[in-house]
């Protein structure tokens, strides 16, 4: 049986005459291909990507599994629709923690329409990613039984200041309620999910390196997904964290030329993390939280 998912935090959801996300019990998850260019290039992404021989199965894993396309009937009942069929990397997490981080400090690119290129350019200067190198785009958490989910208004989150982004980053790996202005986030979880062998830092940086090199596509406009099992954490097991890349409506070719823009929203992201997991305690002002 086909949904709409509730753990979507960020882009286009059903309404204003298009269609939003579906998911299934499988876990595969059907993004509408859009009716502009973005449909075209994203498909032609995930296929031209799941069959090149230059990507490593290392980094390989940090992409959705594509299946191919497939007609559905579209979540805003407008008929039959073109959808990716993607892997729902959120599939099977009891209760799910999510956070998209649109990377790089602009999100427009020469090849784009002026108009495109303007929309980008004022919400880039507008939000944090001008200043940062990359914006949170949403997020979702679990505060408690009682607070229940905790999914703060979009347009406030991609607005924050460093010190702000830094206390949401926080609050992502704490066990303390999000929704309490007066709590110190407890970053109890930080070691388990950003840090470790395996955890969010570790993957984030086993993707910088291989995008310090590679030139073959620049990922204008896309997201990195972390994603934990929040319940897993509570109970004291592993929560698998994970990073994915997603959206792909704006890639273009590399030329031979490394994607700076995104290197350098991946290694502030990489700052703000890495800065979390050795200084935890650091003090964080109430103004900050208030905000939120
Ligand atoms: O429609 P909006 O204003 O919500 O903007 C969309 C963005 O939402 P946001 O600015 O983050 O609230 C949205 O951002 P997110 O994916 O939500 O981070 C996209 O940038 C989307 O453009 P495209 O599909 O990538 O070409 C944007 O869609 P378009 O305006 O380009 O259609
Ligand atoms: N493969 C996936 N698995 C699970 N959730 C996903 C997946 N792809 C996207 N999402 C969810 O959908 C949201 C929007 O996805 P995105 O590809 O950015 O769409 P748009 O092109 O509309 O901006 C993400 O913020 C995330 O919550």
């Amino acid at each position: 049986m086909l949904k709409v998912p509730d753990h979507q935090v960020a882009g286009h959801q059903a309404g204003h005459g298009h269609p939003g996300p579906l998911i299934d019990d499988s876990g595969r998850f059907y993004k509408p291909l859009q009716d502009d260019d973005r449909g075209a290039i994203e498909a032609a992404f995930y296929t031209s990507f799941s069959s090149n021989t230059r990507v490593p199965d290392h980094i390989r894993r940090f992409f959705p599994v594509f299946y191919g396309t497939k007609l559905l009937e579209a979540s805003d009942g407008s008929g039959q629709w073109p959808h990716l069929v993607l892997e729902d990397v959120v599939s099977g997490l009891s209760h799910p923690s999510v956070m998209d981080v649109k990377i790089g400090s602009r999100t427009w690119y020469p090849e784009a329409s002026e108009d495109y290129i303007q929309r980008c350019f004022m919400k880039d200067r507008k939000t944090s990613s001008l200043d940062l190198g990359f914006r949170i785009s949403g997020l979702q958490l679990y505060g408690s039984e009682e607070s229940g989910l905790w999914k703060p208004d979009r347009k406030l989150v991609q607005h924050l200041s460093a010190d702000e982004v830094r206390v949401v980053l926080k609050k992502f790996v704490s066990s303390n309620s999000p929704v309490d202005p007066n709590l110190n986030p407890d970053c109890s979880f930080a070691s388990s999910v950003y840090g470790g062998s395996s955890g969010i830092l570790a993957q984030l940086l086993e993707l910088k390196s291989w995008f310090e090199d590679q030139t073959i596509y620049h990922l204008n406009s896309c997201s990195v997904l972390m994603v934990y099992d929040k319940k897993k954490e509570l109970k004291g097991e592993s929560s698998d964290a994970k990073v994915k890349l997603i959206d792909f409506a704006h890639v273009t070719e590399g030329n031979g030329i490394i994607d700076h823009n995104f290197v350098g929203g991946l290694c502030s992201l990489i700052k703000f993390i890495s800065g979390i997991l050795t200084s935890p305690d650091e003090c964080t002002t109430k103004a900050c939280f208030a905000e939120l």
